[in-house]
């Protein structure tokens, strides 16, 4: 049989499962790629893989998907590694810079802006001050390790997980394992066993991890992220879709 071809994140918050591919037999099984969020995507819409732990407001744009695994990148309350950075409150920021590698919080930051601070700040992509904006009334949203001991740096900081649980007083899933095509029962069952090996071991993935004083990647790994796909988290991501949807 052909090996299943897979893309997962490159990011820290993706180490646990990682290590649970790497220490299981579902590693002779498929063909694993590590990249940032936006091109776990992007390979997933070019079908230059078969399943992606990828953004889940990229699904928004693509013909079939369907959910492989129990498990997921979420948060239950602050989830520290997705914020936006500001000089000044929201509610007086003119302009946004959207992070390039991000789809999900992007559009959290935009679900949020209109619906919930209601606000709308000029957007702007792939700008070339972006994470260092020269003008205070310019924010920017930023994901993942990039943001790794930053929240000290901005008067103000919003973590996008902890301000969705205010608004919606739901759980919030950044990233799931989606396919782009019928995957059998036996792989999901095996592939979710080689994630959950992994999540057992967040320790040792944490010990292997280089020490650092302005992030504590035990706290980080073990309470902040949220891997299991739970119903709520499923529901959440339903209305999270459904906001993306309505956006203007
Ligand atoms: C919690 C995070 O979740 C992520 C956020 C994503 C996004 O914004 O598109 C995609 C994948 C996850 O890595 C993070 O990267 O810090």
């Amino acid at each position: 049989m052909k090996n299943i071809r897979i893309s997962a994140v490159s990011y820290t918050n993706t180490q646990p499962f990682i290590y649970g591919i790497n220490h299981t037999d579902i590693i002779n099984k498929i063909d694993l790629s590590l990249d940032i969020p936006a091109d776990c995507a992007q390979k997933l819409i070019d079908d230059k893989v078969d399943i992606g732990l990828i953004p889940v407001a990229a699904t928004i744009n693509m013909p079939y998907w369907e959910i492989v695994s129990d498990y997921c990148i979420g948060a239950e309350g602050p989830v520290n590694s997705v914020f936006i950075f500001s000089k000044l409150p929201i509610t007086e920021v003119t302009s946004i810079q959207l992070d390039p590698e991000s789809r999900s919080s992007n559009n959290l930051a935009r679900v949020l802006m209109q619906n919930y601070w209601k606000v709308a700040p000029q957007q702007l992509v792939n700008a070339s001050d972006y994470a260092n904006p020269a003008d205070e009334q310019t924010a920017f949203v930023q994901i993942g390790d990039r943001t790794f001991g930053k929240k000290e740096q901005y008067p103000y900081v919003y973590d996008l997980a902890e301000e969705w649980i205010k608004f919606t007083g739901l759980p919030f899933v950044f990233a799931a394992w989606i396919a782009n095509k019928p995957i059998s029962k036996e792989f999901t069952e095996e592939f979710n066993t080689s994630l959950k090996y992994g999540l057992d071991h967040r320790e040792v993935v944490i010990d292997r991890l280089p020490a650092r004083d302005d992030f504590d990647y035990r706290d980080y790994l073990l309470h902040k992220l949220d891997f299991l796909l739970t119903d709520k988290k499923r529901e959440a991501l339903n209305l999270f879709l459904n906001y993306i949807k309505k956006l203007h």
